[in-house]
């Protein structure tokens, strides 16, 4: 097994020296080799979660997956290889939510991590960290006056589009915050990195957005969405036209999914609930009782990192190995959630009532060494 491990190790080395655009150029000819199968799926959604529910497969295995697309440390690494992420959030309001995110990125692995933010913003997230390349690009209505909207918006673009090709996935909303304004430039960002095939986690505010203009993400498979509570119940009003059921919430997730063409939702809550559509996972393993703010922006530059990681993977070939399921999204869902509850409970362990989302941040290290060491 680890010999198999290690010659996977070196293809994936192999595909890592391969530039982004021929990346996402392969991953564009698997995809329209093997179309989305809902198409042609003739079983029920009954039908598929009772018989997943019934062979106790709703669990994910979630260490093995995460062991699997965690990519190797070794020397010939050069800095970009291991994941580029770009967060969009930022505003006057939060400043938190997208340092949560962009440095959990880091903290896991990636190499570099971005984030695109308002002018408000951006002094204060460079003064918490200096290791986060920080854009004061984003602008609020209060900031632009109604004749120059259409040149600032494009002036936005441009500066996010110098960047687009570059990132291994995006995290769109941690603490972006509702202004229109605002929100009109992260659609048109939205269609570039979809144009650009840039996968995308879309949390927080991103959430908003997307539930009210659902094409943005409709159809496309590199597309999460990571709703907490209130954000899930949003989205099954307008897209199901009904409320959320609490007995049937595989059945109604898998629904979600298929609806809005099979982009990957992961449903946070007690257990985390994962379905591209196709199948649907859980990730239950035991998290913390401590319900502070932040803990879904972790989250969510969590899964950037470990989808860009699964899609190396795949695109490899070292889907042979045998994982289950094999779609990339659903993985770095899966990985992503499994290692947050871990450090929210080594977490927990070390701070009991004290602990904040920062004390969890650190524990992302340890929580990946335990399942998964360096060396
Ligand atoms: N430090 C920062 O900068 C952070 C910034 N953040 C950013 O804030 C922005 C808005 O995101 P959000 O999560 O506050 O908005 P949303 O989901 O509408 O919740 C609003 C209200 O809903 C309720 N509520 C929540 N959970 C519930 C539950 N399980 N069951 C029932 N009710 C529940 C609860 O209301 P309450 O209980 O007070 O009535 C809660 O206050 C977004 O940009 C995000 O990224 C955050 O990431 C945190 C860290
Ligand atoms: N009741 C719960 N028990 C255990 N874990 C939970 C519970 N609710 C949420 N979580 C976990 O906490 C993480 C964050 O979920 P939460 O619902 O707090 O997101 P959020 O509201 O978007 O957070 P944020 O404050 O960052 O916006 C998820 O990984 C989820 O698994
Ligand atoms: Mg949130």
């Amino acid at each position: 097994m680890k010999s198999v491990l290690n010659f996977c190790n070196s293809l994936s080395d192999l595909m890592f020296s391969a530039s982004a655009v021929i990346r996402r150029q392969h991953f564009l000819i698997r995809t329209f080799a093997n179309p989305y199968k809902s198409q042609s799926h003739h079983r029920t959604i009954m039908q598929e979660t009772k018989c997943m529910s019934g062979n106790n497969s709703l669990e994910a295995d979630a260490e093995k997956i995460l062991r699997t697309i965690t990519p190797k440390l070794d020397l010939s690494r050069h800095k970009g290889q291991a994941g580029k992420i770009a967060v969009v959030g930022g505003c006057r309001e939060y400043t938190g939510a997208p340092y949560f995110a962009a440095i959990s990125a880091l903290k896991i692995g990636a190499d570099l991590s971005h984030v695109f933010c308002t002018k408000d913003a951006a002094t204060v997230i460079k003064s918490y960290s200096p290791e986060l390349i920080v854009h004061p690009v984003l602008e609020e209505s209060y900031s632009v006056r109604d004749e120059d909207r259409k040149s600032v918006s494009a002036k936005v673009l441009a500066e996010v589009d110098k960047w687009m090709e570059r990132f291994d996935c995006l995290v769109i909303g941690p603490g972006l915050g509702r202004d229109p304004f605002l929100l009109d430039c992260v659609s048109e960002i939205m269609k570039h990195a979809r144009e650009a095939n840039v996968p995308m986690v879309v949390d927080g505010d991103g959430l908003f957005l997307v539930t009210n203009c659902l094409d943005l993400v409709s159809g496309y498979p590199l597309a999460v969405l990571t709703p907490n509570v209130n954000e899930y119940k949003r989205l099954i009003q307008k897209v199901l036209n009904c409320e959320v059921n609490g007995q049937d919430a595989p059945e109604q997730l898998l629904s979600l999914a298929r609806r809005i063409g099979g982009v990957t939702i992961l449903q946070k809550g007690k257990s985390d609930l994962i379905s591209d559509g196709e199948t649907v996972k859980s990730v239950s393993i035991f998290g913390s009782p401590r319900r502070c703010g932040g803990q879904g922006d972790i989250l969510s530059g969590s899964v950037a990192v470990f989808l860009s990681w699964a899609r190396h993977f795949i695109l490899t070939g070292e889907g042979n190995l045998s994982i289950s399921p094999t779609n990339a999204t659903v993985l770095g869902c899966i990985a992503g959630a499994a290692l947050l509850r871990k450090a929210a409970s080594l977490a927990f362990a070390d701070n009991k009532r004290a602990t904040l989302t920062g004390d969890i941040i650190n524990c992302l290290g340890r929580s990946l060494e335990d399942i998964c060491p360096a060396s």
